[in-house]
């Protein structure tokens, strides 16, 4: 069977411009505001127009842009020299749309198309919403290509949690782990969203407990590992503790952030952490702040992906007797 591969993400601004069609399509996801529409319009309104002239100001701090997109297609370069078939980026809010290229394999006679979710840990507000995403957009052409998820999740592949602890490693370098606090950051979601039964926080948590557990079986002390959200919008609770209030009531004034639910560096991670974080740390005079790199095109990330892409799709989490998955709804039924 002919195939081709999806990596699926959210995406980030190309350009300034691009800033408010990401927060407009973002803020337009059920996924991410299960209301009803009339409620969705409404707060989409407030959050756009609070949010986008900070949200410009962050990319302006980053040369005008994301680097989401260069330096996915960097990872799709080496992943062509592995992969023998056309590997597409689907962004979510932002282009490259998936719209482009389904277009063009449908044109190929591309009969299977490989999902590979950017995100270790699923959220319906990510992974679902992408897949949802491919699949309204290949019906709308009239497309019908056999959708395999690659795998839903991979918080609790240990060769994903050796690609985190390799990342943590390089970061602190031939400094003294001793004297340093970890701290695991994972993107944080709303509490209503996690209430209303989405295994983000679960995921996360195993991710951060496996990663404890590699560190000491490799000998790796550090002072303290942590736990932290980052990235709150809005006013209603969220998921806790926030990365903000723990920098800001420091035990230990040395520390090393690990960006937990991102595999490719973004606004997130080099803006926010980087640079808006650190002034903070700065500020409150801390002795060093590290931020680690995300996995971008790290040769360990692009064989975890091979390995997902190339091995036979094992049925979906949680479900095991029937092919469709419980926790994206990709699949169908035997
Ligand atoms: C309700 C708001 C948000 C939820 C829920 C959310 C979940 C979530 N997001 C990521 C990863 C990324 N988020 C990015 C940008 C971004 N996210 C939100 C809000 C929510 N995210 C906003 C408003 C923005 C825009 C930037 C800003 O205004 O601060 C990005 C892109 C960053 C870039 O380089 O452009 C990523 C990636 C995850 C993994 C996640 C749930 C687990
Ligand atoms: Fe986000
Ligand atoms: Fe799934």
């Amino acid at each position: 069977m002919n195939k081709a591969l999806f990596l699926l993400n959210m995406g980030g601004p190309n350009d300034l411009d691009e800033v408010e069609l990401f927060l407009h399509n973002m803020f337009s996801d059920k996924n991410i505001l299960p209301t009803n529409s009339m409620t969705r319009a409404l707060i989409r309104k407030i959050i756009i127009t609070k949010r986008l002239d900070d949200a410009k100001e962050s990319y302006t701090h980053l040369g005008g842009k994301s680097p989401l997109s260069d330096l996915t297609h960097k990872l799709i370069d080496k992943l062509k020299s592995k992969l023998d078939m056309p590997i597409y980026a689907a962004m979510r809010y932002v282009p490259p749309f998936a719209g482009d290229a389904l277009k063009q394999c449908k044109a190929d006679g591309i009969e299977e198309l490989i999902l590979f979710p950017m995100y270790p840990q699923y959220s319906t507000t990510t992974t679902l919403s992408s897949y949802e995403d491919i699949v309204g957009r290949c019906k709308a052409l009239d497309y019908h290509p056999k959708i395999t998820m690659s795998t839903c999740q991979y918080f609790d592949d240990m060769d994903y949690i050796h690609a985190c602890v390799a990342q943590i490693e390089k970061a602190i370098g031939d400094k003294e782990t001793s004297e340093y606090d970890l701290l695991l950051s994972a993107h944080g979601l709303p509490m209503s969203i996690i209430k209303a039964g989405d295994p983000y926080q679960r995921q996360v948590e195993s991710n951060v407990s496996a990663i404890k557990t590699l560190l000491a079986l490799k000998g790796i002390v550090f002072k303290d590992v942590k736990l932290v959200y980052q990235s709150k919008v809005g006013s209603a609770a969220w998921l806790e503790p926030n990365l903000v209030d723990v920098l800001r009531n420091p035990v230990n004034r040395k520390v090393l952030i690990y960006p937990l639910a991102f595999t490719i560096d973004n606004s997130e991670t080099l803006f926010e952490l980087d640079i808006e974080h650190r002034e903070i740390a700065e500020k409150i005079k801390y002795d060093d702040y590290i931020v680690a790199e995300c996995m971008n095109d790290s040769d360990t990330f692009v064989d975890l992906i091979v390995k997902y892409v190339s091995k036979e799709p094992t049925p979906m989490y949680p479900c095991a007797d029937c092919s469709i998955c419980l926790c994206c709804g990709a699949g169908q039924h035997l």
